[in-house]
């Protein structure tokens, strides 16, 4: 790698591909520190000339496959310099935002200005400079006063206040370039900004200094600590952890701990964090992030503690919510309270229910990234060996008591052959009575055992796969149908309610066969011999029959999805179908599938014929078989009893392996829908754990050369966007319709993955952080958003829970109050799926409304006010304005983008205008112009 130190005049382009630039300190002799990094300069970008204090020097390091090139004079055009500002300019932004109030300055833009007042600058790069007044910035050191004329840099959220009114103008670089200011203008922002980041790199140094002295200082603790448990001498926690530091951390990994289980994966306290967190609820989260557990709230039902909902994560209503955790765990019937760390069991039943809040925390392993249909099983059953190894347990009790019946029938029959005592019969015969009795006994409980079993097993399962299926990126479902997947999810309980009953069934009957062919071997080795060579053929028609059923259920899959999808998009299509009068054929579509599909099915239930015929056949040539053998090979050799024992036991044989072919052919018919299941277990979940937190996001937005087609091969929809949204502006995105506006949203929302370019959050990619913690951030209000069935109030409040006061704000600022106050039920009105029964403007508005009421950092609406008045409209906007959040609006009306701070026109997946409404409208040639004028004669006609 080569490595060019910058200290003299000239300057570098950075060639092919990014290059690194590092702050080094030299000292006495030439050594030279740690690098400090301070920006990365994109390919085609300058390192501009200028040399470090004398104590910093600045390298620059092409990343492989770059290099640099020694520029004898300044480069043609005033991109590179652009480039290398940004980057430097992001080295020394730190926290520094700018306030709520500030103005967005353009390009070419005068504005006047008051004392005090403050300006922020776009595109990315751009000059102000105060004319008749000072412009003050302030970098996080003491405040640096610029003269009036000189030109300022306002990169990314930088910002300037001018000190006592006058004017301030902004101009582009090339405006500079121009005007021949340019290069000493980058000059001196460049030593600028590399002053400051020196500054950075002396405070980095000194905290590396103070770091490496507390280091020294714990290891000498900890050796001090190790000494005294060596001598015995160590105290309670209290002495070693004198602040308590990470108790609740404790704690929170305690309850976790015996909530999910161990299942393979430990459950650890957050690395690196010494905060205590502010309560106990906040440690649970931040426990369950680094544990890769996901964490659910649920609403317990009544009576609640009488079912088994899975273990549960409860919280005190004493001690007010999120301060005490204890575990809720199910057994013998009823709920359990559990201390975490001691696991003492506090209170069980109705009192342990009293004891806390109604809203528990549902605790979810997630299944790895990759997985497998098995593995859902297993996490899905995890918990369930105490339910398995009891219905061995029961399994071989019934079978061993099924072995009195043929030995005491052998017995009662043998004696009554020799004619022997009346009361020894009776005694046999209520033996066989009382065994029976208790293989009853033990057959109910485990069929109930079964029964709770093979639920906590679909509830598990179910919650895996919702789990993941909730996990999977947007473009999963674009692909799946929704009809199709829901199907296929069913197949769970489609699959339980098949199998229900014949899991159990299966186990008792093989136990059964097993006994009874071991009775028979002990008692005739050439019946024990024929009925090995019967178990096998057994074993033979299941391998035969079950490949049938599963290659005609194969078959039979597709065919049922498909006309079970049909019926969700002929009962979700409905008006259209009405409106085209299209009702006839819709029936005669929906029914060829469904016939088809059923046809199919027969052919799965075929099987089941031949089955009955077995079973009818199967016993009378057992019967035959056995009769053939008793009075061939063994005639007269046996004893009367065990003539009859035989007997008993050869029939129970052939009932056990006629529940067995028949049993197993049924799970094996069940393979396939459950086999469908990877679809969904194969999907690549969008949160992986290696994504971080963003943080509290200050909202600013960047793409960066983002380029996005919608498949490999598909042409681009979005080409080679580069935008900037500072913090806290209005962003109105226009275009005619199928210019991928809406594409453009889905891909700062990471619904979708540029192919080429990054957005970023905050200067943070959004490629390498957490989705779902950037979207809480934001409201969104999207072209088909949808309302769902439930009150209005459940509407606004979404996914989450709000006070009444809260939903009704929400609703002021949606302008949704007036309309509310008219309903006899208000907020309690009840909505159909869909919002059938309000206007599509108040539909608009209850989606407005629900995407503020978090009152977020970032606010994207997509077409959401088409549907409102104007008076609506503005005071829509007036409102959202008050929120101080980033907009960024899609809007075809002018009326709604004529405010806006920058204006972002698209054509063909490209951004080729940027302006304000003035600016914009100013270039005549302009497609903002076109598009404006086409409405303004559209609404006069
Ligand atoms: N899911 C998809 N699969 C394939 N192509 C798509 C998909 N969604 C959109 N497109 C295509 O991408 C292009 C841009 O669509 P987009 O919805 O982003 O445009 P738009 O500017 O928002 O349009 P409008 O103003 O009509 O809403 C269009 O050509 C569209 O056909």
């Amino acid at each position: 790698m080569t490595i060019e130190t910058v200290t003299e005049g000239g300057g570098y382009l950075v060639l092919d591909a990014p290059s690194d630039l590092f702050l080094v300190r030299t000292r006495a002799g030439g050594i030279r520190s740690r690098r400090h990094f301070v920006a990365r300069i994109p390919a085609g970008g300058l390192v501009p000339d200028v040399a470090g204090t004398g104590v910093w020097r600045l390298l620059a390091v092409p990343l492989p496959g770059g290099r640099l090139d020694r520029l004898p004079g300044p480069p043609d055009g005033a991109e590179a310099a652009d480039l290398a500002l940004a980057a430097l300019a992001g080295a020394v932004r730190g926290d520094r935002e700018p306030p709520r109030d500030a103005r967005v300055l353009y390009a070419g833009q005068v504005e006047a200005a008051a004392a005090g007042v403050a300006f922020t600058g776009t595109p990315a790069v751009c000059w102000v400079r105060g004319t008749g007044g000072r412009l003050i910035r302030n970098d996080g050191g003491p405040d640096e006063t610029f003269d009036e004329g000189v030109p300022v840099l306002l990169a990314g959220r930088d910002w300037v206040r001018s000190d006592r009114g006058g004017a301030v103008e902004a101009c582009s670089s090339d405006d500079l370039l121009r005007s021949g200011e340019l290069w000493s203008a980058v000059h001196d922002q460049a030593v600028r900004l590399l002053r400051l980041v020196e500054r950075q790199g002396e405070a980095a140094d000194a905290a590396l200094l103070t770091s490496l002295t507390a280091r020294a200082a714990g290891n000498r603790a900890a050796v001090a600590r190790a000494t005294r448990i060596a001598s015995g001498l160590v105290g309670a926690r209290t002495a070693a952890d004198p602040a308590g530091r990470g108790e609740r951390y404790r704690r929170a990994a305690a309850a976790l701990r015996l909530v999910a289980g161990s299942g393979g994966l430990p459950v650890v306290e957050p690395a690196g964090r010494r905060d205590e967190p502010a309560d106990l609820a906040e440690a649970v989260r931040a426990v369950a992030r680094s544990s890769s557990l996901h964490l659910r709230d649920v609403q317990l039902p009544e009576n609640w503690w009488k079912h088994d909902l899975g273990p549960l994560l409860g919280w005190r209503t004493v001690e007010g919510a999120g301060t005490t955790v204890v575990c809720l765990t199910y057994r013998y019937g009823r709920y359990r309270e559990v201390d975490p760390e001691t696991g003492a069991v506090l209170a069980t039943g109705r009192a342990a229910a009293d004891r806390v809040a109604r809203t528990a925390t549902q605790v979810q392993r997630p299944l790895p990234v990759e997985a497998s249909v098995p593995a859902v099983f297993r996490l899905g059953s995890a918990g369930g060996g105490a339910d398995l190894a009891a219905l061995a347990g029961c399994g071989t009790i019934v079978a061993a008591l099924a072995l009195a019946a043929p030995i005491i029938t052998g017995r009662v029959l043998g004696a009554l052959a020799d004619r022997v005592s009346v009361s020894g019969l009776t005694w046999s015969a209520l033996l066989l009575v009382a065994c029976g009795g208790v293989a009853a006994l033990v057959g109910v409980a485990t069929n109930l055992r079964m029964l709770r079993g093979e639920g906590r097993v679909e509830y598990g399962v179910q919650l895996v796969l919702w789990d993941r299926l909730l996990r999977l990126p947007v473009r999963f479902f674009r692909d799946a149908g929704s009809g199709e997947l829901a199907n296929t999810l069913l197949g769970v309980t489609f699959a339980r309610e098949a199998l229900s009953g014949v899991i159990l069934l299966l186990i008792t009957s093989s136990l059964t066969a097993v006994t009874m062919l071991a009775l028979v071997w002990t008692l005739s080795p050439a019946l024990g011999l024929a009925s090995t060579g019967l178990a096998l053929a057994s074993l033979l028609l299941v391998a035969v029959l079950g490949r049938v059923v599963v290659t005609r259920q194969r078959r039979a899959l597709p065919a049922e999805h498909k006309a079970v999808s049909t019926g969700h998009q002929l009962i979700s299509g409905i008006t259209k179908i009405k409106l085209a009068g299209a009702e006839q054929r819709a029936y005669a579509r929906w029914f060829e599938q469904t016939a088809y599909a059923r046809s199919t099915l027969n052919q799965v239930r075929g099987v089941q014929a031949v089955l009955r015929a077995v079973a009818t056949v199967l016993p009378i040539a057992g019967q035959l078989l056995l009769f053939t053998i008793l009075a061939g090979p063994l005639a007269d050799t046996l004893a009367p009893e065990d003539f009859f024992a035989l007997n008993v036991a050869f029939l129970m044989l052939v009932g056990a392996l006629l529940v067995i072919v028949s049993g197993s052919v049924e799970v094996l018919a069940a393979l396939p829908r459950l086999a469908e299941l990877k679809l969904v277990v194969a999907g690549v979940p969008e949160r992986t754990p290696d994504r971080a937190d963003p943080g509290d996001l200050r909202g600013a937005i960047t793409l960066q050369e983002v380029g996005f087609g919608y498949g490999p091969d598909a042409p681009r929809v979005i080409d080679d966007v580069t935008l900037h949204v500072p913090a806290g502006a209005f962003v109105a995105i226009v275009g005619p319709s199928g210019c991928g506006k809406s594409t453009l949203l889905r891909l700062l929302l990471g619904f979708e993955s540029p192919s080429q370019g990054s957005v970023y959050y905050d200067n943070q990619d959004l490629a390498e952080l957490d989705l779902q913690a950037v979207r809480r951030q934001c409201g969104v209000v999207l072209q088909d958003g949808q309302l769902f069935a439930g009150t209005l109030r459940d509407n606004v409040c979404g996914a989450a829970s709000y006070s009444l006061e809260r939903v009704l704000e929400a609703a002021r600022l949606a302008g949704l109050d007036e309309d509310i106050a008219r309903l006899p039920m208000g907020v309690a009105t009840m909505v159909p799926h869909g919002g059938g029964t309000l206007s599509v403007g108040q539909r608009q508005r209850v989606l407005i409304a629900r995407a503020l009421i978090h009152r977020p950092r970032m606010l994207f609406f997509d077409e959401a006010t088409s549907a409102l008045d104007n008076r609506t409209q503005e005071r829509v906007t007036e409102s959202t304005r008050q929120l101080s959040a980033t907009r960024l609006v899609i809007a075809h009306r002018l009326s709604t983008v004529r405010h806006a701070d920058l204006i972002v026109v698209m054509e063909k997946g490209k951004v080729v205008q940027q302006g304000t409404f003035a600016t914009l409208m100013a270039e005549r040639d302009g497609l903002f112009h076109q598009l404006a004028r086409r409405q303004l004669v559209s609404e006069e006609e």
